[in-house]
Protein backbone atom coordinates (compact mmCIF):
# COMPACT_ATOMS: atom_id res chain seq x y z
CA UNK A 1 0.00 0.00 0.00
CA UNK A 2 1.35 3.61 -0.68
CA UNK A 3 -0.27 6.17 0.43
CA UNK A 4 -3.65 4.97 0.36
CA UNK A 5 -7.04 6.50 0.71
CA UNK A 6 -10.54 5.60 0.98
CA UNK A 7 -13.55 7.60 0.79
CA UNK A 8 -17.57 7.57 1.76
CA UNK A 9 -19.61 10.04 0.62
CA UNK A 10 -16.83 12.79 -0.26
CA UNK A 11 -15.43 12.26 3.51
CA UNK A 12 -11.54 10.47 3.75
CA UNK A 13 -12.45 7.25 5.47
CA UNK A 14 -9.00 5.76 5.27
CA UNK A 15 -5.93 8.28 4.55
CA UNK A 16 -2.09 8.75 3.55
CA UNK A 17 -1.68 4.43 4.46
CA UNK A 18 1.83 3.57 3.62
CA UNK A 19 2.71 -0.17 4.31
CA UNK A 20 3.77 -3.62 3.08
CA UNK A 21 2.29 -7.16 4.14
CA UNK A 22 5.26 -9.43 3.92
CA UNK A 23 4.42 -12.98 2.30
CA UNK A 24 4.49 -15.86 5.13
CA UNK A 25 4.08 -13.24 8.02
CA UNK A 26 0.87 -12.35 10.25
CA UNK A 27 0.48 -8.97 10.09
CA UNK A 28 -2.27 -7.44 12.51
CA UNK A 29 -4.72 -4.58 12.11
CA UNK A 30 -5.95 -3.22 15.49
CA UNK A 31 -7.06 0.47 16.84
CA UNK A 32 -10.14 1.93 18.21
CA UNK A 33 -13.27 1.24 16.77
CA UNK A 34 -14.75 3.13 13.56
CA UNK A 35 -10.72 3.24 12.76
CA UNK A 36 -11.26 1.91 9.08
CA UNK A 37 -9.56 -1.43 9.97
CA UNK A 38 -12.31 -3.44 8.24
CA UNK A 39 -12.37 -1.43 5.43
CA UNK A 40 -8.24 -1.06 4.57
CA UNK A 41 -8.70 -5.41 4.94
CA UNK A 42 -11.74 -4.88 1.65
CA UNK A 43 -9.32 -2.91 0.15
CA UNK A 44 -6.82 -5.49 0.31
CA UNK A 45 -9.17 -7.94 -2.19
CA UNK A 46 -10.81 -4.99 -3.98
CA UNK A 47 -14.08 -5.65 -2.39
CA UNK A 48 -13.66 -1.83 -1.96
CA UNK A 49 -11.35 0.36 -4.43
CA UNK A 50 -9.25 3.20 -3.24
CA UNK A 51 -9.84 6.88 -3.88
CA UNK A 52 -6.15 7.75 -3.65
CA UNK A 53 -2.56 5.92 -3.57
CA UNK A 54 -1.38 2.43 -5.08
CA UNK A 55 -2.01 -1.36 -4.00
CA UNK A 56 0.28 -4.01 -5.22
CA UNK A 57 0.09 -7.31 -4.91
CA UNK A 58 3.22 -9.43 -5.74
CA UNK A 59 4.50 -6.31 -7.53
CA UNK A 60 1.79 -6.39 -10.08
CA UNK A 61 -1.16 -3.41 -9.25
CA UNK A 62 -3.98 -4.51 -7.49
CA UNK A 63 -6.61 -2.91 -9.85
CA UNK A 64 -4.65 -4.87 -12.96
CA UNK A 65 -5.83 -8.49 -11.37
CA UNK A 66 -9.37 -10.27 -12.51
CA UNK A 67 -11.28 -9.53 -9.68
CA UNK A 68 -12.51 -13.30 -9.44
CA UNK A 69 -9.08 -14.55 -9.92
CA UNK A 70 -7.63 -12.44 -7.22
CA UNK A 71 -10.21 -12.95 -4.49
CA UNK A 72 -9.48 -16.64 -5.09
CA UNK A 73 -5.94 -16.13 -3.84
CA UNK A 74 -6.42 -13.64 -2.07
CA UNK A 75 -9.06 -14.79 0.38
CA UNK A 76 -11.44 -12.71 3.27
CA UNK A 77 -13.24 -14.48 6.06
CA UNK A 78 -16.12 -12.03 7.12
CA UNK A 79 -16.59 -10.87 10.56
CA UNK A 80 -20.53 -11.80 10.09
CA UNK A 81 -20.51 -15.33 8.32
CA UNK A 82 -22.26 -16.16 5.66
CA UNK A 83 -23.07 -19.21 4.80
CA UNK A 84 -24.15 -20.11 1.19
CA UNK A 85 -25.31 -23.75 1.30
CA UNK A 86 -27.38 -26.05 3.33
CA UNK A 87 -24.94 -28.37 4.61
CA UNK A 88 -21.52 -28.30 6.06
CA UNK A 89 -20.49 -31.20 3.38
CA UNK A 90 -21.14 -28.57 0.53
CA UNK A 91 -20.02 -25.66 1.80
CA UNK A 92 -16.35 -26.71 1.88
CA UNK A 93 -16.96 -27.47 -1.42
CA UNK A 94 -18.27 -23.94 -2.88
CA UNK A 95 -14.83 -22.71 -3.92
CA UNK A 96 -13.62 -25.96 -5.02
CA UNK A 97 -16.36 -28.29 -6.53
CA UNK A 98 -13.55 -30.60 -6.67
CA UNK A 99 -12.25 -31.07 -3.02
CA UNK A 100 -11.27 -34.57 -2.41
CA UNK A 101 -12.23 -36.04 0.53
CA UNK A 102 -10.24 -33.57 2.91
CA UNK A 103 -13.52 -32.55 4.55
CA UNK A 104 -12.34 -33.70 7.61
CA UNK A 105 -8.99 -32.11 7.98
CA UNK A 106 -10.27 -28.83 6.87
CA UNK A 107 -12.86 -28.72 10.24
CA UNK A 108 -9.86 -30.31 11.94
CA UNK A 109 -7.76 -27.18 11.09
CA UNK A 110 -10.39 -24.72 12.27
CA UNK A 111 -11.12 -26.65 15.79
CA UNK A 112 -14.35 -28.61 14.77
CA UNK A 113 -15.43 -31.65 15.08
CA UNK A 114 -15.87 -34.50 12.25
CA UNK A 115 -19.40 -34.98 12.98
CA UNK A 116 -20.46 -31.58 11.97
CA UNK A 117 -19.99 -33.11 8.29
CA UNK A 118 -23.36 -34.82 8.16
CA UNK A 119 -24.81 -31.19 9.65
CA UNK A 120 -27.09 -28.95 8.04
CA UNK A 121 -25.37 -25.39 8.50
CA UNK A 122 -28.95 -24.23 9.59
CA UNK A 123 -28.32 -25.13 13.15
CA UNK A 124 -24.67 -24.40 13.84
CA UNK A 125 -24.00 -21.88 16.47
CA UNK A 126 -22.27 -18.08 15.80
CA UNK A 127 -18.81 -19.29 16.56
CA UNK A 128 -19.11 -22.87 14.54
CA UNK A 129 -20.34 -20.62 10.58
CA UNK A 130 -17.02 -18.64 11.68
CA UNK A 131 -14.75 -20.90 11.94
CA UNK A 132 -16.97 -23.29 9.02
CA UNK A 133 -16.22 -19.80 6.92
CA UNK A 134 -12.59 -20.18 7.83
CA UNK A 135 -12.50 -23.90 6.84
CA UNK A 136 -14.34 -23.15 3.31
CA UNK A 137 -11.54 -20.39 2.67
CA UNK A 138 -8.71 -22.39 3.43
CA UNK A 139 -10.37 -25.16 0.56
CA UNK A 140 -8.80 -22.74 -1.58
CA UNK A 141 -5.55 -22.64 -0.55
CA UNK A 142 -5.02 -18.89 -0.50
CA UNK A 143 -1.49 -17.20 -0.75
CA UNK A 144 -3.42 -14.54 1.72
CA UNK A 145 -5.72 -15.06 3.73
CA UNK A 146 -7.43 -11.83 5.72
CA UNK A 147 -9.31 -12.33 8.48
CA UNK A 148 -12.00 -9.73 10.34
CA UNK A 149 -12.01 -10.04 13.81
CA UNK A 150 -11.33 -13.96 13.38
CA UNK A 151 -12.05 -14.51 17.26
CA UNK A 152 -15.11 -12.56 17.67
CA UNK A 153 -17.67 -14.92 18.19
CA UNK A 154 -15.08 -18.12 19.64
CA UNK A 155 -14.23 -18.77 23.21
CA UNK A 156 -10.84 -18.53 24.56
CA UNK A 157 -9.88 -22.03 23.61
CA UNK A 158 -11.34 -21.70 20.67
CA UNK A 159 -9.56 -18.34 19.68
CA UNK A 160 -6.49 -20.04 21.19
CA UNK A 161 -6.97 -22.49 18.41
CA UNK A 162 -7.31 -19.64 15.65
CA UNK A 163 -4.41 -18.33 16.45
CA UNK A 164 -2.65 -21.31 16.32
CA UNK A 165 -3.87 -21.70 12.98
CA UNK A 166 -2.82 -18.49 11.66
CA UNK A 167 0.92 -19.03 12.58
CA UNK A 168 0.77 -22.49 11.11
CA UNK A 169 -0.31 -21.26 7.91
CA UNK A 170 2.36 -18.42 8.04
CA UNK A 171 5.22 -20.78 8.67
CA UNK A 172 3.96 -22.84 5.47
CA UNK A 173 4.33 -19.53 3.71
CA UNK A 174 0.64 -18.35 3.56
CA UNK A 175 0.58 -14.52 4.35
CA UNK A 176 -1.86 -13.45 7.03
CA UNK A 177 -3.41 -10.27 7.68
CA UNK A 178 -6.33 -10.27 10.70
CA UNK A 179 -8.19 -7.26 12.20
CA UNK A 180 -8.14 -8.22 15.56
CA UNK A 181 -8.58 -6.41 18.93
CA UNK A 182 -7.01 -9.09 20.93
CA UNK A 183 -3.91 -8.19 22.73
CA UNK A 184 -2.79 -11.73 22.21
CA UNK A 185 -2.99 -11.23 17.90
CA UNK A 186 -1.37 -8.30 18.53
CA UNK A 187 1.51 -9.75 21.03
CA UNK A 188 1.74 -12.88 18.07
CA UNK A 189 2.15 -10.60 15.12
CA UNK A 190 5.10 -10.42 13.35
CA UNK A 191 4.19 -6.60 12.15
CA UNK A 192 0.71 -4.68 13.66
CA UNK A 193 -0.73 -1.78 11.74
CA UNK A 194 -2.50 0.80 14.37
CA UNK A 195 -5.13 2.59 12.78
CA UNK A 196 -6.47 5.55 14.36
CA UNK A 197 -9.15 7.58 12.78
CA UNK A 198 -8.17 6.57 9.31
CA UNK A 199 -4.53 7.33 9.70
CA UNK A 200 -1.81 4.60 10.28
CA UNK A 201 -1.04 5.62 13.67
CA UNK A 202 1.58 2.98 14.52
CA UNK A 203 3.65 0.27 12.12
CA UNK A 204 5.99 -2.12 12.96
CA UNK A 205 6.71 -5.16 14.89
CA UNK A 206 4.73 -5.61 18.37
CA UNK A 207 7.17 -4.44 21.27
CA UNK A 208 7.42 -1.28 19.37
CA UNK A 209 4.24 -0.16 19.68
CA UNK A 210 2.78 2.49 22.39
CA UNK A 211 -1.00 1.14 21.55
CA UNK A 212 -1.39 -1.74 23.33
CA UNK A 213 -5.70 -3.00 22.83
CA UNK A 214 -7.96 -3.39 25.75
CA UNK A 215 -9.42 -6.78 25.42
CA UNK A 216 -7.42 -8.96 26.89
N1 LIG B 1 -21.45 0.87 4.64
C1 LIG B 1 -21.12 1.95 5.34
N2 LIG B 1 -21.82 3.09 5.21
C2 LIG B 1 -21.48 4.20 5.92
N3 LIG B 1 -20.45 4.26 6.79
C3 LIG B 1 -19.73 3.16 6.96
C4 LIG B 1 -20.02 1.94 6.26
N4 LIG B 1 -19.10 1.02 6.62
C5 LIG B 1 -18.29 1.62 7.52
N5 LIG B 1 -18.67 2.90 7.71
C6 LIG B 1 -18.01 3.87 8.61
O1 LIG B 1 -16.64 3.91 8.23
C7 LIG B 1 -15.82 4.02 9.40
C8 LIG B 1 -14.80 2.91 9.39
O2 LIG B 1 -15.49 1.65 9.46
P1 LIG B 1 -14.71 0.29 9.60
O3 LIG B 1 -15.75 -0.80 9.72
O4 LIG B 1 -13.70 0.17 8.55
O5 LIG B 1 -14.00 0.50 11.02
P2 LIG B 1 -13.35 -0.56 12.02
O6 LIG B 1 -12.09 0.07 12.51
O7 LIG B 1 -13.25 -1.88 11.37
O8 LIG B 1 -14.41 -0.59 13.19
P3 LIG B 1 -14.79 -1.78 14.25
O9 LIG B 1 -13.56 -2.06 15.08
O10 LIG B 1 -15.87 -1.14 15.08
O11 LIG B 1 -15.28 -2.95 13.45
C9 LIG B 1 -16.75 4.02 10.59
O12 LIG B 1 -16.97 5.35 11.00
C10 LIG B 1 -18.02 3.42 10.05
O13 LIG B 1 -19.13 3.91 10.73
Amino acid sequence: MTDVGFDRQGTPLLDGIDADVGQGRLTVVTGPSGAGKSTLLRLLNRLAEPARGRLAFQGRPLHEFDVLTLRRRVVLVAQHPVLLTDSVAAELRVGRPGLGRDDAGLLDRVGLPEELLSRTTAGLSGGQSQRLCLARALALQPEVLLLDEPTSALDGAAAQVMLDLARTLTAAGTSVVAVSHDRRWVRAADSVLVLDRGRLAEHGPPQTLDYLPEEP
